[in-house]
């Protein structure tokens, strides 16, 4: 296993773009993989990565159909280098050396479905992307440590993937609970959007924790400690917190059959992978909505803001002040998120 280097960038005429808000002086080399990334997330998410000029190497992954979109992508000129990987055999290679493994793979729902409809797939999906992923990503990193990479789960349903992800790593030898996390992030851009639009503040400016699970009512969104500050009625309260717990249901309907969402996903997925190459890259202050292992209330994973670092998860941070409307929405959602953490517990351990 190789040391990889830390290129310094200082030649170029952008490098002072790449290294703003990093503590260390040069950007160093990052590996990105992508599973599933010929279909309606991984498409546009591996546009998203080639974009992100914290990216030095992209592998793209799919179990069929992945050559045209990696020779597509690879042909945009920006810093990462891309390749493309088609079927098992090939999955090792993809994996090797990655510092994020992105996993959008899997079935979407139809109009009528939960995301727990999709278990049955997914759930054999998931585990054996993730016994591939114990096998071929410890790697030496820049630290000079064993680590696995950080696991980006898409993959629904994420309240049931994650644990079986986390189980398979136990198994495995290889789990570490800070590199382990369920992107919730769609969860905290449709809270923005549709928080922005009631209240009438600039969507930019809006922040929203979102906390719980992905799925229904375990998708809580706090709008007591939304900012900028607005007067919103109970009544408005209500309904943007319905409308975010339905907003995949939205969009499924919307599309009427042709699968989920894709495009607002990849948006979602690449900006939470790109919080995570900061936290990597030692980035002060990179906090996102996630769900990870946690402590902060009896279940064993849980999606609140966490800050992120050189190890991937630094802090788990709190609930923070709830509002009573919350607090019941935290107690209603509990039974639902702990029967999906113990049916992927289950699942893995079959
Ligand atoms: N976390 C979230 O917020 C969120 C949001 C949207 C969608 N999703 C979920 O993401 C998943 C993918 O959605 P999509 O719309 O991209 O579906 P899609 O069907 O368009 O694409 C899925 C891709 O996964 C690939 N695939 C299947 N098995 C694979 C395997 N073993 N290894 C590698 N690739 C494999 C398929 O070939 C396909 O290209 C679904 O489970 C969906 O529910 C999650
Ligand atoms: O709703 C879905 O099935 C996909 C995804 O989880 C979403 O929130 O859009």
């Amino acid at each position: 296993m190789m040391l990889r280097s830390i290129k310094s960038l200082a030649t170029s005429p952008s490098s002072h773009i790449l290294r703003r808000g990093y503590a260390s002086e040069a950007v160093p080399d990052r590996k990105v993989a992508v599973l599933g990334a010929a279909g309606g997330i991984g498409q546009p998410l591996a546009l998203l990565m080639k974009l992100n000029p914290l990216v030095s190497s992209l592998a793209l992954y799919d179990i069929a159909n992945t050559p045209g979109v990696a020779a597509d992508v690879s042909h945009i000129n920006t810093r990462s280098v891309v390749s493309g990987y088609s079927g098992e055999a090939e999955l090792g290679k993809a994996l090797e050396g990655a510092d994020v493994v992105i996993i959008p793979a899997g079935v979407p729902r139809k109009p009528g479905m939960t995301r727990d409809d999709l278990f049955n797939i997914n759930a054999g999906i998931v585990k054996g992307l993730c016994q591939a992923i114990a096998k071929y990503c410890p790697h030496v990193s820049i630290e000079i440590l064993l680590k696995q990479a950080l696991v980006n789960m898409i993959s629904n349903p994420v309240n049931s993937t994650v644990p079986i992800a986390a189980e398979v790593f136990k198994k495995a030898g290889t789990y570490d609970p800070k590199r382990l996390f369920g992107v919730t992030t769609l969860d905290v851009v449709r809270a923005k959007t549709f928080y922005a639009g009631k209240a009438k503040v600039p969507v930019a400016e809006v922040n929203v924790p979102v906390v719980g699970g992905h799925a229904g009512i375990t998708i809580l969104p706090l709008f007591s400690q939304a900012t900028p500050k607005a007067n919103l009625s109970d009544a408005e309260i209500t309904a943007l917190t319905k409308r975010t717990q339905d907003g995949g249901t939205e969009v499924v309907e919307a599309k009427a059959g042709k699968g989920s969402a894709t495009l607002s996903m990849a948006y979602a997925g690449a900006i939470f992978a790109d919080a995570c190459l900061k936290g990597l890259n030692g980035a002060p202050d990179v906090v996102e909505c996630s769900y990870v292992q946690s402590t902060i209330t009896e279940l064993p994973f849980f999606a609140s803001k966490v800050r992120l670092g050189k190890n991937g998860v630094e802090e788990v941070l709190g609930l923070g002040p709830l509002s009573d409307y919350e607090k019941e929405g935290l107690e209603k959602l509990k039974p639902e998120l702990q029967s999906s953490i113990e049916k992927g517990i289950k699942f893995a351990n079959q």
